[in-house]
C-alpha cells in the first residue's frame, strides 16, 4: 500500500539536519510498504513483502527512490500497523529498504518484532550506519564516486525545493564509512553490492574491497560482491547491463540482475 494521507503523519515530527523525516518513539517513516519478488541479490526471485523507509543521509544522483531522498516523504507508522500490514501478506521474507532504514531508531524494534514471529529478514543499505538488531542477510550497497551528484547529475528540478550543489560535497564525506563496513559484514550475514555505471567503477570496488578485507576479522569472498547495473529503467539497464556482466566474469565477482526493473520499469510498488 502507499503510505500517504490515510496514515497519522505524527504531530510531533521534525526535519533532521539531512532534510530526513526524524522517525519519533515506535513511528517510522514509511514511504510504502508492498509484496513483490526481491528484485536483487542473492535472493532474487524470492517472495517478499517491502518496508520502504523514508529519510536518506545520502543523495545518490541516480537514486531509484526519490521520494525517500531527494524529496522524502513524510508519513509514519506505528511498529504494531508495520507488522499487522505485513502479516496480511503470505510471504515469510521482509525486506526493510529506504532511504536509509538504519537512520531510524524504531527499525530495531521493527526488527525484533519481525525475528520473534520468524520472518527472514533482510536490510538494504548504504552502509554508512551500522546497528545491532536481528538481520538475518545484511544487503549492503556502499557507494561509488559515480554516485556522487554533479551538475551534469542532478535529479532535481530547477529552482525545485532542494539543491544537488549542496549535497554533492556532503554526500562525498558521507558515502563510505569503513568502521561501519566491517562491522557489519562481521556481525551479519552479507552481501556486497556495488551499482556500475561505466568501466571504471571497478577499480573503486577493488580497492575499497581491499580496505574492507584489511578492517575486517572475517573473510570477504569474491561471491559475497555482487555488480548490479545502474538503471531505473529497462532501457537504461540495457545500456549497462553488458559492461556490469563482463566485469563480473573478469574479476570473479557476481552479477546481480534488478528483475523488477526488467518485469515493472520499477513502478512504485514494486
Ligand atoms: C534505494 S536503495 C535503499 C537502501 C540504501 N539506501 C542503499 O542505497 O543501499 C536500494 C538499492 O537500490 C540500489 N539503487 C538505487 N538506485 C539505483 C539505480 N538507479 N540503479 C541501480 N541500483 C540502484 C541501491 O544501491 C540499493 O542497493
Ligand atoms: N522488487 C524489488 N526488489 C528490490 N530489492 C531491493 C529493492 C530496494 O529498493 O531496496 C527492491 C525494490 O524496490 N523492488
Ligand atoms: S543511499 Fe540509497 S536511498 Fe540514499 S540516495 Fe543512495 S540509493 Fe537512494
Ligand atoms: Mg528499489
Amino acid at each position: 500500500m502507499p503510505v500517504s494521507s490515510d496514515v497519522d503523519a505524527g504531530e510531533s515530527r521534525s526535519e533532521s539536519d539531512e532534510g530526513s523525516p526524524a522517525s519519533d518513539g515506535d513511528r517510522l517513516p514509511v514511504n510504502e510498504l508492498f509484496e513483490s519478488l526481491q528484485g536483487e541479490g542473492r535472493l532474487a526471485g524470492v517472495p517478499s513483502v517491502f518496508v520502504r523507509t523514508s529519510g536518506c543521509n545520502l543523495r545518490c544522483w541516480f537514486c531509484d527512490s526519490y521520494h525517500t531522498s531527494w524529496e522524502p516523504t513524510h508519513a509514519t507508522m506505528r511498529v504494531e500497523e508495520i507488522l499487522a500490514e505485513i502479516e496480511s501478506h503470505d510471504a515469510d521474507h521482509v525486506v526493510v529498504t529506504g532511504g536509509e532504514p538504519l537512520l531510524h531508531d524504531p527499525v530495531v524494534s521493527l526488527l525484533d518484532e519481525l525475528d520473534a514471529r520468524g520472518y527472514h529478514t533482510t536490510v538494504e543499505t548504504n552502509g554508512t550506519i551500522y546497528r545491532d538488531a536481528p538481520i538475518d542477510l545484511a544487503s549492503v550497497s556502499p557507494k561509488l564516486a559515480s554516485s556522487t551528484p554533479t551538475p551534469e547529475r542532478d535529479p532535481t528540478p530547477e529552482d525545485g525545493p532542494t539543491d544537488a550543489g549542496e549535497w554533492a560535497e556532503r554526500h562525498e564525506d558521507r558515502r563510505i564509512d569503513l568502521d561501519a563496513l566491517a562491522a557489519l559484514v562481521e556481525d551479519y550475514d552479507f552481501q556486497l553490492k556495488f551499482v556500475v555505471s561505466e568501466r571504471d567503477d571497478v577499480e573503486e570496488v577493488t580497492d575499497l574491497l581491499a580496505r574492507i578485507r584489511d578492517a575486517a576479522a572475517v573473510p570477504v569472498r569474491d561471491t559475497d560482491v555482487l555488480l548490479m547495473p545502474e538503471g531505473a529503467t529497462a532501457d537504461r539497464i540495457e545500456e549497462t547491463r553488458p559492461v556490469t556482466a563482463e566485469l563480473a566474469r573478469e574479476y570473479g565477482f557476481r552479477y546481480t540482475p534488478r528483475l523488477h526493473v526488467n518485469l515493472w520499469n520499477d513502478a512504485p510498488e514494486t
